[in-house]
Formats: structure tokens, sequence, C-alpha cells
């Protein structure tokens, strides 16, 4: 775009590197930048007068145009009017003389240069045409993959998390509670989702709201996983921006924020509140304290963000950590309409735990008797109708998914069990009883936090480290067990200090602490220092916050230097090690001074629960039961018969809730959530995808066409790297070069190779570069083919169908551009050309062949089109069928299923509905252009 270009408002432009915008209007225009409107997107872009990427569309005499209103006219003289061109001529519909003004163009109209740049002696290299077909090729097939924005993820792939993120991430507006069991992959689980909500136009603007602590690992984790690069805000970052723009939260579309910042600043919560979201995500959500009369300052904040964003996703691993009502709470921040009422939850929920009984023959695959076909025709009238007969093992299973649909927070909740889920490794619990020191005084203990941190008390804040027998054993195990790493956890910031200092004092080994008086920045350091394999800390020292979220399964040993009050934090506290991705066996270390409150803990949970060697669903319930009775133990903990009845009574308890559980409603829940027999299909497509060559094969002559160096580097990977020849810029490729890998096997081992997969952004801006570009748009060459005369030639063209539509409607799922390929022989017969071997003709002997067979051309050219749109026409058709059969059932099974379970909500169906009208819409509104010409002369 040269500096002098005159713009002028009303005149129509066409984007040169987002050509799926449409035709665009200037509609405003300053200084130094111009505003167009493209109005079959309804997007709107702002550029530099002297850098915009555009071109202007003009038309001459002779030319046909349409008008917004859908006549067109037949052009015979233009004119000019303040810019803006006027064209005079006749309608093609009445014949009568019309004018048809610039800004009235159609918005749909394309630039259609291949004929003229054909006809004007304009050619490229005849790869070219190839790379054209074969990027719109590979690029239609994705579209329509139901891989996409999961096979693009850097993980393993793990059965349990690809059934969640298939389900949840193909929904509009999902809104789920994400409390698979600690350390399964939840994150996982939520970025795959925001992956493919983002890559599939379901949503733009997504915030993260996490604990303070998590803010650089979810970064990372975004990155790292799915290529996501989330903007973390503080308060310094909005104070920034606040001179860019009104509101700060404007400026970014990702973006990842504290929820203890957000609470602390009323400021940032209105603005944050005033941007608007297409999906919500809050890991660790059960810090949303709620009570009917009392919701927390945190609770607010997240319920009237939840109120204002269509998608919403709620991470936690222990929903009941602050009570069952608080776990209604957040499923009233889902579904406010459904979960209205605690007591009416708590009816419901009884009333699953039926359900799941009634089902359970068909959980372990067994035929139903008269007796259990009884009970559901009971429980479950409307569904047991839809099946007459039950013999077969297709239509139980079929009966069971149509049961786990319905099921009350089946849609809402997904919760999988380690218990379900193979390949964890064992936990072993290593106790130390320990000499009660005479500093503390257990017999005159009054309160509970004195007799379990009796080191915390004030009169021995300057005395514990010398007396506590646990610090001497700590100083001794350290030397015992190097080089393994440790992680070792206490409730409060103070001891992991204290601790660490002796450390450092008296042995001299590295150590790091990590704890809530430090800053984020500080923290994630301390982290990263533990985590460096030769040169790190051989020891973390955490307070409680250490506990939650964070990965540091690279360690083996866990020293609990003193045992929390409540299971759910145990578990989160051994859950930092015992996590997807830990390879060895886990020790956890447990040193206790003898008759204590920290023995009777130990007791308890190795005894009552056995919650150190397993994990222990159950521990929240029978903690729920017995808390005043483990409590009077803690304080007196010499009281063997008192201790004795407490572990009895909750060995009891446990077993009988763990059998509830096995055989009730959480067992209909986890099914849902491992989808089983339901992933199997795309598992097998991703690992398909994984092992085929097509990707390697395109993208390395992708590249080649594009300038982009590759060199081999071994590992199976390779290094990219700009040329001086590069056709253009291609955004992500590092100019220093980068490193990728086509293998995830490799890609999930080496942290700094990048995964190129068909999600990649790379290979979708080397795709765009060259789709949104004229190379290819016409070609000339030879071919040599003996069995053909000499000097026979072909015409090969390639259409293009396709519709514009806004991103929310996802018409790539039914109607991605296709391309259509047609040849045509001298004769004008169809031909495929087999011979794929093409050799560069020299520009004047190009010019001059296709100066002879101008007519000829044009005529075939004309055939090839009439061709293409009646094939266009059938491919048409049959999106047209796919779009309404899948939506027809989906608002179908919708609608079947709202009637047993309310939660599913009348919007879902209505979004639907809106969608098939607009879709049906756009498809018909679609059009055929060419695309691409290429000439090919037999010279053997
Ligand atoms: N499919 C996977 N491939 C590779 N690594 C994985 C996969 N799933 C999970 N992980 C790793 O396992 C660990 C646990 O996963 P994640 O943090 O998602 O669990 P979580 O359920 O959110 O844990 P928590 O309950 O502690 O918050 C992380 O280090 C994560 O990177």
């Amino acid at each position: 775009m040269s500096t002098d270009t005159q713009f002028a408002i009303g005149q129509r432009w066409l984007s040169n590197t987002e050509t799926e915008l449409g035709l665009g209007a200037i509609i405003r225009i300053d200084f130094r930048s111009i505003e167009v409107l493209y109005p079959a997107t309804e997007e709107s872009r702002i550029y530099t007068k002297a850098e915009a990427p555009l071109t202007r569309l003009t038309f001459a005499a002779g030319d046909t145009v349409k008008s917004q209103e859908g006549w067109s006219l037949c052009v015979e003289t233009v004119s000019e009017q303040q810019g803006v061109l006027i064209y005079q001529g006749i309608r093609e519909d009445t014949k009568e003389a019309a004018t048809l003004a610039e800004p009235h163009l159609d918005h749909h109209i394309r630039l259609n240069q291949p004929e003229k740049r054909l006809f004007n002696y304009q050619f490229d290299h005849p790869k070219w045409f190839d790379i054209r077909y074969n990027a719109f090729a590979n690029q239609h097939k994705h579209a329509q993959s139901s891989t996409i924005g999961m096979v693009g993820a850097r993980i393993e792939l793990i059965p349990h998390q690809l059934h969640i993120a298939s389900e949840v991430g193909s929904r509009y507006a999902p809104r789920v509670l994400l409390a698979d069991e600690v350390g399964l992959g939840k994150t996982i689980e939520a970025a795959l989702i925001i992956h493919q909500q983002i890559l599939t136009g379901r949503a733009s603007r997504v915030l993260i709201v996490v604990p303070d602590t998590l803010l650089h690992q979810w970064l990372v984790e975004m990155l790292r996983r799915v290529n996501l690069a989330f903007a973390i805000y503080d308060e310094s970052r909005c104070v920034a921006l606040e001179d860019e723009s009104d509101n700060p939260f404007d400026n970014d579309q990702l973006i990842l924020c504290g929820l203890n910042w957000l609470t602390s600043h009323p400021k940032r919560q209105q603005q944050i509140q005033q941007a608007s979201w297409d999906l919500l995500v809050v890991d660790e959500a059960h810090h949303l304290a709620w009570a009917a009369d009392e919701p927390s300052v945190e609770y607010q904040t997240i319920e009237s963000l939840a109120q204002a964003t269509p998608g919403v996703l709620l991470l936690t691993a222990t929903p009941d950590q602050l009570g069952h009502e608080s776990h209604f709470a957040r499923l009233r921040l889902l579904d406010p309409a459904r979960f209205y009422d605690y007591n009416t939850f708590l009816n419901e929920e009884s009333q699953y735990t039926a359900l799941a009984d009634a089902v359970s023959p068909l959980i372990d695959g067994d035929a139903l008797n008269q007796e259990d076909i009884a009970r559901l025709n009971q429980l479950a009238p409307e569904i047991m109708a839809q099946f007459d007969d039950l013999s077969s093992p297709e239509s139980r299973d079929a009966l069971l998914h149509q049961l786990i649909d319905c099921h009350g927070t089946g849609r809402l909740l997904f919760r999988n069990r380690r218990a379900a889920i193979e390949g964890f490794p064992s936990r072993h619990l290593h106790a130390y009883p320990l000499p009660q020191p005479e500093l503390y005084q257990i017999d005159t203990i009054t309160s509970l936090s004195e007799a379990l941190f009796p080191e915390r008390q004030p009169d021995v804040q300057d005395l514990w480290i010398d007396a506590d027998p646990r610090v001497e054993w700590l100083l001794n195990l350290l030397p015992e067990i190097k080089p393994a790493k440790v992680l070792l956890i206490c409730a409060h910031a103070g001891t992991a200090q204290q601790l660490a200092e002796t450390i450092r004092v008296r042995t001299g080994i590295r150590q790091a602490v990590f704890h809530e008086g430090m800053s984020i920045v500080e923290r994630d350091k301390a982290a990263h220092y533990f985590a460096d394999p030769d040169e790190g800390a051989q020891i973390l020292l955490c307070s409680e916050i250490g506990s939650e979220g964070r990965n540091f399964q690279f360690a083996h040993h866990l020293v609990l230097f003193d045992l929390p009050l409540t299971p759910d934090l145990l578990e989160q506290r051994i859950g930092r090690l015992d996590r997807i991705g830990q390879t060895e066996d886990i020790q956890i270390h447990v040193p206790v001074i003898e008759e204590s409150a920290q023995s009777v803990l130990l007791k308890w949970y190795h005894e009552g629960l056995n919650a150190f060697e397993q994990t222990c669903p159950t521990g929240g319930k029978v903690f729920e039961s017995v808390e005043e009775s483990l409590i009077m133990n803690c304080l007196t903990p010499f009281d063997t018969d008192l201790q004795a009845e407490l572990i009895s009574q909750s060995q009891q308890l446990n077993s009988e809730l763990k059998a509830r559980l096995d055989a009730g409603r959480d067992k209909l829940l986890e099914l849902n959530a491992a989808g089983v027999g339901r992933v199997d299909s795309l598992l097998e497509e991703i690992i398909a995808l994984d092992s085929a060559a097509d990707l390697p094969k395109f993208a390395g002559r992708l590249f080649d066409a594009i300038g982009v160096q590759q060199e081999e580097k071994g590992q199976d990977c390779f290094i990219l790297r700009p040329t001086e020849s590069m056709i253009g810029h291609l955004p992500g490729l590092d100019p220093e070069g980068m490193t990728v890998t086509y293998r995830r096997r490799t890609a999930t081992t080496l942290e700094n190779v990048h995964f190129l997969t068909w999600d990649h952004p790379l290979v979708h801006h080397a795709i765009e570069m060259v789709l949104t570009d004229i190379y290819g748009k016409s070609s000339v060459g030879f071919v040599a083919d003996s069995s053909q005369p000499k000097g026979a030639y072909y015409l090969e063209t390639l259409f293009i169908l396709s519709a514009k539509a806004p991103p929310a409607l996802q018409l790539e799922r039914f109607l991605p551009p296709t391309p259509i390929r047609i040849c045509l022989d001298a004769k004008g017969q169809s031909s495929d050309l087999a011979t794929s071997a093409h050799r560069k003709i020299g520009r004047k002997i190009a010019q001059q062949l296709i100066q002879a067979l101008t007519p000829q051309l044009q005529q075939h050219l004309h055939s090839a089109r009439e061709q293409a749109h009646q094939e266009a026409n059938h491919v048409l058709s049959e999106a047209m069928q796919r779009m309404q059969g899948t939506l027809g059932a989906e608002i179908q099974r919708l609608t079947d299923l709202q009637k047993q379970n309310p939660a599913i909500r009348d919007s879902e169906i209505a979004f639907l509905q809106t969608q098939m009208t607009a879709l049906t819409k756009v498809l018909r509104d679609s059009d055929v252009q060419l695309d691409a010409v290429r000439v090919l002369v037999n010279n053997p």
C-alpha cells in the first residue's frame, strides 16, 4: 500500500491477510489510521494508513457487480464522487438503467484474480498450484475433525481426560465442575477445553482466576501444553494499562489473575465485571465458601462474574472440603435456576443413590431381571419407555448411557477417582515415633492449636528448634537419602523458615522455602530452584499453601513435619507428589512425638482411614462424623481407650461409606467422567493422526516453498529457521530458529521442543500465509507424458466453495472452505492428469503459449466453472443435511433429556435452534470462487 493512497469513507477494500473477513468498507479516517468494517463477519479492523494490507475492489465496464439487495448490474460507465466510485449500467433482473454506488456493493464479493492474472501473464512456479490445493484440502479435512484442540496438546493421551475434554469442549457455553481427585489432571482437562473452544470459535475471551500462588504454574501450563499465551493481570499491570483504555481488562483476550488480588481490589472487580467474557475458569474452587446467610467475598466475586459469562469451568479436587453446603453453592454458581434450595438438592441426591443402585447390573454388563426392570421403570419411566427390548448388550449399554446423561449432576459434575485409573505408583508410610522433649509441657495443654503445634507457642518460639527431636531427625534424614529431593510440608510459615535456617547453618545442604509471606515471584523462584535436577535445592520447605495445586512429582520423598486436621488437606499435601508423571513409589515420612496430638492424628489417618498409603475419598465424611471425638483425643493423647474407640468407630464408618460409594451415586458419576466405552474412537483418531505421515510431508513442502529452512537435528527433531528468501513474515517463527518435532513422545519429554500438529499456530499461519497471498493463483508449466502427443495441454482449476459467517456459528463444522479441483484437456474433456512432475516454463514461452491459447482457455474455464457449480451443489446439500442432522439430533436429545434432567438449560436448546436457522441461511448464501488456475503443456 503506498502512502499517497487516497482513502475515502464508503470505499470498499479487501484484506490481503484475512480474506475470510469479506469485503470491507472504510468507516473512519483520521490523520494516521483508517477503520474498516467487514459487515459479512461483523468485525472491524484499524490499520495504519501507510501499512494497510488492503486491496481496493474496483470494477470496469463489462463487469457484473452485485448489490447488497441482491440484484446485479452490468457495468457500462464508472464515475467518481468524493473518492467513491459510482457504477452506471443495466440491472440484470429488470433490464432497466440503474446506478450502484461503491458503498452499496455486496459485502460477500471477493476479488477473483486467477483469470486476470493468467491472461495478464502473471505466473508463478507450477508447484504453487499443488501447495495451494494441498493447503486447502488439509485445512478442510482438519476443520471437520473431532480431534481439534486435543490432537495438538502436548500431553500423554489419557482416556479419562480426553473424554471430559471432548464431552465438555464441544458444548456451547459449557458450565461444569471438574472435580477429579487430586493430581488426575484437571488443569490439563481445562486446557484442552479452552483450546477447543478457542480453535472452534466458540470462545475468544477467556478469564482464568486462580489462587495467587498458582498464577505462574497456570501461565506455563497453558503455553506449554496448548500454545495459549495468557497475560497475568495484577495491580501494577492494571495501573500501567489505565492510560491506554478505560478498562484495563479490554487489552487482552486471554487473561489470568489471582483470586486474592481480585477480592481485595473492588475497583478491579468492577472493571473485570464490565469487560465481557466467553469463558470463566476458576481453579481451587473449594475456596469459594458459602452459607445461605453469609457467602464469602470470594464466592460473591465469582458469582457475579459467573452470572455475566456464558461458559464457566470450576475446578476442585475436594468439592466437599468446606462442607456439602458449599459444594451445593458451587453447583449453584453453574446453574442458579436449577440449584436454588439446599434441602431440595439433598432430597434429589438421595434419589440418585436409588438410581445408581438400580443400574448396577448394567454397569457390570449383566442382564436385567424383572425386579431390576420394575425398579428402573419406577425411577426413570420416560427413559425406560424408549427401550422395548433390553436383551442385547448394546441396548443395555445405550440405556446405561442415557441414564448417566439424565442423572442429576451427570452433565454438570465430572469426578474421576484414582481407584478407577491405573498406573499410579504405591505410597509407603514411614512413621518415626520420637521422645517427648521437656520443653513441650503436653499435660498442661488447653487449646487445640497448642496441642497440634506446640512449637508455635510464644514462650518456646526461640527454643523449640534445639529441643524438638523432629529437627534432629530431619537433619539426619537429609544426608541419608541424599541426593534424593525432599518436599517438606508443615502448617506454618514460621516453622518452615526456622527449619530452613537450621538446615542451612548446621548442614549446608541446599534448601529453599515457600510460604505465604513471600511474593509470587519469590515463590516461583524457590519452586524453580527446587526443580533444578543438578544445581537445585535438595529440600523445599513449604507452609500449607505449598500443598495446593503445585507440581512436584519429580520428587519421591515427602516429609509431613506435622499433620493437618482434615483428610482433604492431607490428600492435597500427598497429591503434590502423587500425580500423573510420578515415576517412582512415594515415601511419606512422618516424625511424631509420642503421646502427642500429632501421634493421635498419625494413628487416626493410618489405622482409622488408611489415608497415607491410599487415597481416602470418604475421609471428609468420616471427619464430619467424628470431629468432636478426634479433637478430644488430640487434647488427651495419653488416653488410649478413647483412642481405640475413635479408631474403631472411624474404621467402621469408613468401610461403610466406601461400600456405599462403590455401589452408589459416585459410581455413576465416575462412569460418566471416565467415558467408559465412549472415548475409544477419539483416542484411535488421535493415535492415527500422530502416526500419519501427512503432516510432516505436507509441512516439509510448505516450509520449503515459503522459505523456511529445515535442518534435521536427530531424536525426531528439526530446526526451523527463517531465510532471506521468505515470501513474507510468518508469525510464530522464532527469528533465531526453533526446534520442532512431529512426535508426541519427543514433545512430552523434551520441554523446549515445539510439537507440530494440525492444531499448531505455526502450521495454521503457514497455511494462511499461502492461502491469503497470490502465490499459485495462476501458473504455467510443462509435464512429461510420453503417452500423449507433444503440445497437448491441460487446464487445471481449483475452485473453493465457502460461505461467510460470524465465528460463533462454527460454520466450519459443516462447510469449511471446500476445494473442488477440475482438470480439462485440450478438448475440454475431464482429465485426471496422472503425472505430478512439473517443470517451470520460461516466462516468455509461457506468455506466448497463453496468448495463443486464450480463446480456448476462456471457453474451458467457462465449462470448468459450470462443473464446479454442479459439484458444489452436491457438497452443499450434503453439508445442509449434516448440519440439520447433527443440530436436529442434538436439539431432540436435549429436549428429551430436559424432561428427566432439569440441569439442561432452556438457553442451550434455544441456542441450537438459532444456530440452525442462521446456518441454513449462511449455507444458502455460500459461493463458489475460482482460487487458482494452472496450464500444463506436454513436453516429454
Ligand atoms: N495427559 C497428561 N500428559 C502429561 N502430563 C500430565 C497429563 N495430565 C496431567 N499431567 C501432569 O500431571 C500433573 C497433575 O495434573 P494437573 O495439575 O492438571 O492435576 P490437577 O487435577 O489439576 O491437580 P490438583 O488437584 O493438585 O490441582 C501436572 O504436572 C500435569 O502437568
